[in-house]
């Protein structure tokens, strides 16, 4: 049994409870242990699983992202899943569950675990690459 950890941006409160709904029942589906731990907003996302990366098997990245009117979203965005890809070529595994949307309508179907299920699809992604961690690592 593998010990996961869950690091939300707590951005939007009702998107992100769903996002952690989904994932949760995907790891607790699959047979695995779960923490999880808040930070302000995707930005802080990469930079909390590099301060956990020695005291976790794995880790699950969620978040929402909804445009704005400035380039704001872009860096938020960008820069979250840039630092994410970059742990990941590191040899994290992780899953990255961070929505990057136009509004809150798309937001909402893909957090919603009874629809697109976003959170617990991060959270398989984080259990398929810690899979490959075992075998290759
Ligand atoms: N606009 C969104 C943010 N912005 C906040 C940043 O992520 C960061 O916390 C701040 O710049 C301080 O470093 N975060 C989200 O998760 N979602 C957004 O829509
Ligand atoms: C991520 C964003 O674009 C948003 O939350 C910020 O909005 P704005 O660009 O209107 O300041």
């Amino acid at each position: 049994m593998a010990t996961i950890l869950i690091v939300e941006a707590r951005f939007y409160d009702h998107l992100n409870d769903l996002l952690l709904a989904g994932a949760r029942a995907a790891i607790e589906a699959a047979g695995h242990s779960h923490e999880t731990i808040t930070v302000p907003g995707a930005l802080e996302v990469p930079g909390a699983i590099a301060l956990a990366a020695e005291s976790f098997d794995a880790f699950v990245a969620l978040g929402v992202v909804i445009r704005g009117e400035t380039y704001h979203f872009e860096i938020v965005a960008g820069e979250s899943a840039r630092g994410i890809m970059a742990l990941t070529m590191d040899g994290l595994a992780i899953g990255n569950g961070i929505l990057t949307t136009e509004n809150e309508a798309q937001a909402l179907t893909r957090a919603r675990p009874d629809e697109k299920d976003k959170g617990g699809e991060a959270a398989k992604a984080a259990i398929a690459m810690l899979d490959l961690q075992t075998r290759f690592g």
